[in-house]
């Protein structure tokens, strides 16, 4: 039997500018990502991570090469195709939450999961990220901690296939990242949904089924791992 790999990046690059001033943010990327897997992407900053993770997202297109997600090649995909794309089966979750300042908690998750076709009960999302008496907050209301789970629920709630994070936890302090880092992970775990973890932190590379290292724009280091730690264990 064959297992089709669910993302396959193949020779993609993505260049910025021309002649003196071209940046190859991306150079030559080719990799597979299984089902089910949790990936981590580690790389020092510019080494072309948030850009990866915004054309794995379709939020940008690259220059060269295929971007296949689900046996599609959304690099060819039109403009439309791609916002469609985006609605149904990406969550993204941002460093810096990103949430609407004036909409609750619970209004900021409902918002997201209106537009989606498949989302799921918005209240049970918010208990399960931990939020079950903050729903009715605003976002200047809560911790950095519990903002951040808030735009978890906002991503999981539309019930993607494929969830990203670019530096979940680049702003917050020690114990509240590794809280979501834990609840990154037992969702992956849980179901078995793709998770992308983007950062600059080699000392999470444990909890990964599968990391992939970054450094200038090219791929420098592709391991799965078998035996991935729970974050509790893990300490940096
Ligand atoms: N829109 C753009 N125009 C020109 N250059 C860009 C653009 N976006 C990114 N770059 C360049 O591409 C390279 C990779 O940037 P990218 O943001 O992907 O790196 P990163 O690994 O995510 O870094 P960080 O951890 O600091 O966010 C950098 O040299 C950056 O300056």
């Amino acid at each position: 039997m064959i297992i089709v790999a669910y993302i396959d990046v193949i020779h993609e690059s993505k260049i910025y500018g021309s002649g003196p001033q071209e940046v190859r943010a991306n150079d030559d990327v080719s990799f597979e990502i299984k089902k089910g897997e949790l990936t981590v992407i580690v790389g020092a900053s510019g080494a072309g991570k948030s850009t990866l993770l915004n054309i794995l997202g379709g939020m940008d297109t690259p220059t060269k090469g295929q971007v296949i997600i689900n046996q599609k090649d959304i690099a060819q995909y039109s403009s439309r195709k791609m916002t469609t794309f985006r609605r149904t089966s990406i969550g993204f979750v941002f460093q810096f939450y990103n949430l609407i300042p004036n909409l609750t908690a619970l209004e900021n998750v409902e918002l997201a999961s209106q537009i989606a076709p498949n989302a799921l009960d918005v209240s049970q999302v918010m208990v399960d990220v931990g939020l079950k008496d903050r729903m009715n907050n605003f976002p200047a209301q809560l911790s950095g901690g519990e903002q951040q789970r808030v735009a978890i629920a906002r991503a999981i709630a539309k019930n993607p296939e494929l969830l990203l994070c670019d530096e979940p936890t680049g702003a917050l302090d020690y114990q509240t990242g590794k809280s979501i880092l834990m609840l990154l992970q037992n969702f992956s775990h849980q179901t078995k949904k793709n998770v992308v973890i983007v950062t600059h932190n080699g000392m999470i590379k444990p909890m990964a089924d599968h990391v992939i290292e970054i450094g200038d724009g090219k791929v420098k280091q592709d391991q799965l791992n078998a035996n991935p730690v729970p974050v509790e264990q893990i300490e940096w």
